[in-house]
């Protein structure tokens, strides 16, 4: 009879890690030991989740490095156990991150997170998105946390003019993209992508979706 069935995580050994995170690799580590140790404890991840935690979480919250500033505001709405936006913090070390998270539990977390792990340049704000209007971004990151029709209205107002949206989605991207137009336009974006990121061979691929707004220099005022 088998009790409990641990599933081993395929990079945790994988030598191209390192390389990959570069001088983010001591956070990244620290903060996957971190998961690992109290993520299921204290219900930020799903047991099954330890397995994965480099390819679905660690990874993949990589994958919107490429499109952000890597200076200047980057807020992190419902941050959860602070993905992707600590990856982001340990990233972009010029960047100001704000993770924006609403449960106590979970700020109380990313507060702990951000100490053990030495991330000056990350702060924690509890609020919904809807709440922290003062915020004006460079640009604003979000995985998992609504479907974009309703993530432009909740992110967008948090967005400079110029800035960007950068949300982690899964394969149905683009049709998010598409019945999303008229939440787009009101919401002031001019173009909105998806692009396919593979951040390490062997990893499944992520969508990314980049959404512009209006503001910036030489661009229109109606999305693409
Ligand atoms: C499913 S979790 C995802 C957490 C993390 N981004 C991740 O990918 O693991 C969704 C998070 O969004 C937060 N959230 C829900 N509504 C929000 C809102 N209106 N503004 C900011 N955060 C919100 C929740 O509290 C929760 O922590």
């Amino acid at each position: 009879m088998v009790d409990e069935v641990v599933e081993i995580d395929p990079f945790v050994d994988d030598p191209r890690l390192p390389e990959f995170f570069g001088p983010a690799w001591t956070a990244v580590l620290g903060f996957h030991e971190l998961l690992v140790d109290q993520g299921v404890l204290r219900g930020l991840v799903g047991p099954r989740e330890v397995g994965r935690l480099w390819e679905r979480h660690l990874l993949n919250s990589a994958a919107v490095v490429s499109f952000l500033p890597s200076t200047g505001q980057i807020v992190d709405l419902g941050s959860g156990a602070g993905l992707p936006g600590v990856v982001v913090a340990a990233m972009l070390p010029e960047a100001e991150v704000v993770l924006l998270e609403p449960m106590e539990r979970r700020t109380i977390w990313l507060t702990e997170v951000i100490e053990r792990l030495g991330l000056g340049n990350a702060v924690v704000r509890r609020a919904r998105a809807q709440e922290a209007l003062d915020l004006q971004a460079d640009a604003v990151t979000t995985r998992a946390v609504a479907s974009l029709d309703k993530l432009y209205g909740w992110a967008m107002p948090l967005v400079r003019p110029g800035g960007e949206l950068v949300a982690l989605k899964g394969d149905r991207a683009q049709d998010e993209v598409d019945s999303a137009l008229k939440q787009a336009r009101r919401n002031g974006v001019v173009t909105a992508e998806v692009h396919g990121v593979t951040t390490l061979d062997g990893v499944a691929p992520t969508r990314v979706v980049v959404a512009r707004k209006a503001g910036g220099a030489g661009e229109g005022d109606r999305v693409r």
